[in-house]
């Protein structure tokens, strides 16, 4: 196979145009340019009469922050599928058509949507666990398949694309294994690779375990090989069920009958939520004993929060009220000294579990997205994970009550087993968590943690879904009330 050109013929305008219309483009709403097309080569396990796979990596350039902003340059992966005919059943995929210096006239497609295209990634991955040390190099394009021991891919299984809200683009193969392809991708190691690594190694059932990888090494930056890590290769969950909707169907059941109160009817979480402690609880010892811990001066993690604090008043100014009474709490967690860190989960909710019949899985360790790499990947204090599933527990009994907002007879009812059924769910998860206990440390940590990540959903909501503000805020204005 021959090294495709640097430069790909593709016109930036298709480009523009299409990520305009992805669900994964993280920069929608926001003016932008794509500078830049960087081709990385071809996806070896290509067969006759299939498509040529070419990875690309889309450089977009944003003109509303300043030429030094950090946020002003991203890298999205678009893979494409690549035909010398037209291919009706991927008409939706449809980037565009051009020459292609090594191929002829090519039709395009986003190739994640290509089950003959993916088949080729399942291919090479497959290849890769007979490969020494479980390592497939392609020497053409500077990709590289990595695979674990322990399981031997289904070839016959085929490619779906999954449906859901995701900001990567996931792809099932049959019931066997799911692959993740990396959208928006930057130089390092992928966190969520690199803890499931940690964690399929170390024999956890916590989470779906990682079968392979795949990397890229760019032998042409500065100062030598950069390796950026552009998919993930995992057990596929059959049984799961989202946590996120399993907690909302339980406080719908709730209100199906505003008689019958939480304890005694199927809307009670409780028993679900102390399980999900004990999951996070066992993650957080495995990662303590395989990846390490530390300790940090708090005066610096009460910086940090106090430092997200100032830019949220200025994007959400219905904060402002409870900018001194927060900026108080954090103070007292700069007072405690020094605290425990260690690799935490760094932006766990309910959309982040999976009921099985086997337990809860936890999935997704990339951390809040929106931060840089260089800050997900810090050691933190796990009361981080504990204080984003208390929030969580706080939004499906909200967002379930507010559904009712029509109906005002029975609301005050309904404010009152909503708020019963959170502080169920919060208590039977805390208590697993903690084993029933909490040292005064832990518990002016855990208030800050809560109030700094309602604090991060007010300004979440107030550029994504502002009818839900109310939802964090009243939370705030608990915590920060003057
Ligand atoms: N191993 C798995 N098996 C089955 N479904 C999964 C698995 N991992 C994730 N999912 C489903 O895919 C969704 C998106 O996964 P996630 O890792 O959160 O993607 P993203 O990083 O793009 O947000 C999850 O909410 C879950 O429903
Ligand atoms: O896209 P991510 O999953 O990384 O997280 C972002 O979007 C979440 C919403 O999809 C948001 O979570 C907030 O809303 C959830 C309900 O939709 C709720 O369960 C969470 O507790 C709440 O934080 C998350 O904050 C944001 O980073």
């Amino acid at each position: 196979m021959t090294t495709p050109p640097a430069i790909p013929p593709i016109d930036p305008q298709t480009l523009v145009d299409y990520l305009g219309r992805t669900r994964w483009f993280g920069g929608k709403g926001r003016p932008f340019a794509v500078s830049a097309v960087r081709r990385i080569g071809a996806v070896p396990g290509t067969v006759e009469g299939g498509p040529t796979v070419l990875l690309q990596l889309v450089e977009v350039t944003y003109s509303d922050v300043p030429g030094d902003a950090a946020d002003r340059v991203e890298h999205y992966q678009v893979p494409l599928a690549c035909y010398a005919q037209a291919q009706t059943r991927l008409d939706h995929a449809f980037l565009g058509w051009w020459e292609e210096p090594e191929l002829g006239w090519v039709h395009a497609y986003d190739a994640l949507h290509d089950r003959e295209a993916m088949a080729c990634w399942q291919r090479t991955l497959h290849a890769a666990a007979t490969a020494p040390e479980g390592v497939l190099v392609d020497a053409d394009s500077g990709l590289t398949f990595h695979r674990l021991p322990g399981h031997d891919l289904d070839l016959q299984a085929r490619a779906t694309l999954f449906s859901g809200e995701q900001s990567n683009s996931s792809v099932a193969y049959g019931e066997d294994a799911l692959m993740k392809v990396f959208r928006k991708v930057t130089p390092g190691a992928n966190p969520d690779i690199a803890i499931h690594d940690v964690l399929t190694r170390a024999n956890s059932d916590d989470v779906a375990s990682l079968y392979g990888w795949v990397e890229w090494v760019d032998s042409e930056a500065e100062g030598g090989g950069e390796v950026w890590d552009l998919a993930m290769l995992q057990q596929f969950l059959r049984t799961a069920s989202d946590g996120w909707e399993l907690a909302l169907a339980s406080v719908r059941t709730l209100f199906s009958d505003p008689e019958t109160h939480a304890a005694q009817s199927g809307g009670d979480f409780a028993g679900e939520a102390t399980r999900l402690g004990l999951t996070l609880r066992g993650i957080h010892a495995l990662l303590a004993e395989h990846v390490g811990t530390g300790t940090t001066p708090s005066r610096e993690l009460a910086g940090l929060m106090a430092a997200r604090l100032t830019p949220a008043v200025a994007a959400a100014s219905d904060l402002a009220p409870y900018e001194a009474g927060l900026t108080a709490l954090f103070g007292r967690v700069a007072a405690l000294g020094e605290l425990p860190v260690q690799r935490v989960h760094g932006d766990l909710h309910l959309g982040q579990t999976l009921r099985t019949s086997l337990g809860w899985k936890i999935v997704d360790f990339e951390g809040e997205p929106a931060r840089p790499l260089a800050d997900r990947v810090l050691p933190d204090s796990p009361w981080r994970d504990v204080a984003g599933m208390l929030r969580s527990f706080d939004y499906a009994s909200r967002v379930v009550e507010r559904s009712w907002a029509d109906d005002p007879e029975g609301s005050e009812v309904r404010a009152h087993q909503a708020q019963e059924w959170a502080n169920r769910a919060k208590n039977h998860f805390l208590v697993a968590y903690s084993d029933g206990a909490m040292s005064e440390t832990d518990k002016v940590l855990l208030d800050a943690y809560v109030a700094d990540k309602a604090v991060y959903e007010t300004v979440y909501e107030t550029r994504n879904r502002p009818t839900w503000v109310d939802i964090p805020l009243q939370a705030v204005a608990e915590i920060g009330a003057p």
